[in-house]
């Protein structure tokens, strides 16, 4: 972030009303692929030591920028027809260190996984990659991986920047060795030198230094998933993390639904006093949506986990609860709170200013907008309940804001979003399925293969 506490322009487009719920939903959902997952398989995919495959992968904007920056680093990314519900699987091939690239040029869009996990990549290619992507991607923090760059020796054009756009001369190999960076405004500066870390020729030894780091559960995801393709990682010391030298091993598995973007379904049934169900819920994850389980009877509901669904039932109202550190679920959990009876604190986001837009500064205006009663404080919100009224929910090019217009406009008769085309950052399907919750007799389809 550039010192800005301002949120980004909202554009003036499209305006959506929002289903209204007159009665209590009931209803079976399934979700596209985890963005997490997706983008940190892809990038190990580039790695790895033969041609991997992604079973029921993630077809988003996000996912379709990180495919096309691997594709203009020189791996080999193909679709070929899967069982998945929501698009092909994909055959990758990985990078050829030592091919010359000449100049190849990646956009990172709004997408922070391929703004910072593609660098380190693109370091041990062999060319000049330049880096840019929307306007708003040229406020998100970028310094640490800059600087990291740098410290590993690699020579990094960012016309004293410290963010997008950039350049940078890879020669093919990285040395590695110690690093120290300050990860305290995203963890993805720590994710992203992991990745790589195992193909830098002495490995690496990462260190923060400064504020704590946010969203850690999302470097625990991390290290698991390098652990599963046989990367040593030793994560035993806080705020040290040492990835051995070796290779990356090549895969063929399948993605895990994004649980994070299954909240604003699960959130329905707190808003309509409804029931929702999300078959095939992972019963062991490293998704930090998993904390749904026991952030919604916070808030209110009953929620049960059988035979592999998850089914969350509202409760009479939304309870107000203080909720530390929820991470991405954040603006689906602050549309609760604008919809419950009693205060809300979060706390430990105040990070979500560098996301895809000031989102502490984006929910406060827009849930006020609707008449709602929500304060910024230094590291995240204060939410105190007041009767919202219809109006518009503005989106400021972020998913995460434009599903958090529809869950209040569950509630709330006559809320119209604009822009939910943005949800097509990770979910492009989400105003179908939204809609799909209130089909009589909502069935949800059968996958035809092995889970
Ligand atoms: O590594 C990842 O996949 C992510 C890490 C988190 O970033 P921050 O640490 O910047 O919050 C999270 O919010 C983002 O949606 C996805
Ligand atoms: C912060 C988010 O995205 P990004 O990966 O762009 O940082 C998010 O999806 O909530």
């Amino acid at each position: 972030m550039t010192g800005s506490t301002t949120t980004n322009a909202a554009p003036h487009g499209t305006y959506w009303p929002a289903p209204f719920a007159t009665a209590p939903l009931d209803a079976t959902v399934r979700v596209p692929a985890s963005k997490s997952l997706t983008n940190r398989y892809l990038v190990l995919a580039a790695l790895a030591d033969g041609p991997s495959r992604l079973r029921s992968p993630l077809h988003s904007r996000d996912s379709a920028l990180m495919v096309g920056a691997l594709r203009a680093l020189g791996a080999g990314v193909e679709e070929v027809e899967g069982d998945g519900l929501f698009g092909p699987d994909l055959l990758v091939t990985p990078i050829q260190p030592d091919r010359p690239l000449g100049a190849a040029a990646v956009d990172c869009g709004l997408a922070g996984t391929v703004m910072r996990f593609v660098p380190p990549l693109a370091a041990l290619c062999s060319g000049h990659i330049t880096f840019d992507g929307d306007p708003h991607a040229r406020n998100r923090p970028m310094g640490p991986i800059i600087a990291g760059l740098r410290g590993l020796g690699i020579d990094v054009d960012d016309d004293g920047r410290s963010a997008l756009p950039f350049s940078l001369a890879a020669g093919g190999s990285v040395e590695g060795g110690h690093l120290v960076i300050d990860a305290s405004s995203s963890s993805q500066f720590v994710s992203a030198l992991l990745l790589a870390g195992a193909r830098f020729r002495r490995g690496l030894h990462l260190e923060h230094s400064g504020p704590p780091v946010p969203s850690l559960d999302h470097i625990a995801m991390t290290v698991q998933v390098l652990r599963g393709l046989g990367v040593d990682v030793d994560d035993s010391t806080p705020d040290h993390w040492i990835v051995s030298p070796g290779p990356v091993r090549a895969f063929d598995l399948r993605i895990e639904q994004d649980l994070s973007n299954a909240g604003p379904f699960l959130a329905a049934a707190l808003a309509t006093r409804g029931t929702v169900r999300i078959p095939d819920w992972p019963a062991e994850t490293t998704q930090v949506g998993d904390q749904w389980r026991s952030i919604l009877v916070r808030l209110g509901a009953s929620v049960e986990y059988d035979g592999g669904t998850l089914t969350v039932t509202g409760g009479a109202r939304i309870l107000g609860a203080d909720l530390a550190d929820t991470s991405e679920l954040a603006p689906t959990v602050a549309a609760l709170c604008a919809l419950a009876g009693s205060e809300s604190r979060l706390s430990g986001i105040a990070h979500l200013r560098g996301h895809e837009t000031d989102r502490l500064a984006a929910l406060v205006t827009e849930i006020n907008r609707l008449g709602g009663d929500a304060e910024e404080t230094a590291d995240g919100l204060i939410i105190r309940p007041r009767p919202l009224h219809a109006g518009v929910f503005h989106s400021y090019a972020d998913h995460r804001m434009a599903t958090a217009g529809a869950i209040i406009g569950l509630a709330v008769e006559g809320v119209q979003v604009e822009d939910i085309g943005t949800t097509s950052k990770t979910m492009p399907e989400f105003p179908e399925l939204w809609r799909g919750m209130f089909e009589a007799g909502n069935s949800v389809p059968e996958r035809t293969g092995a889970h």
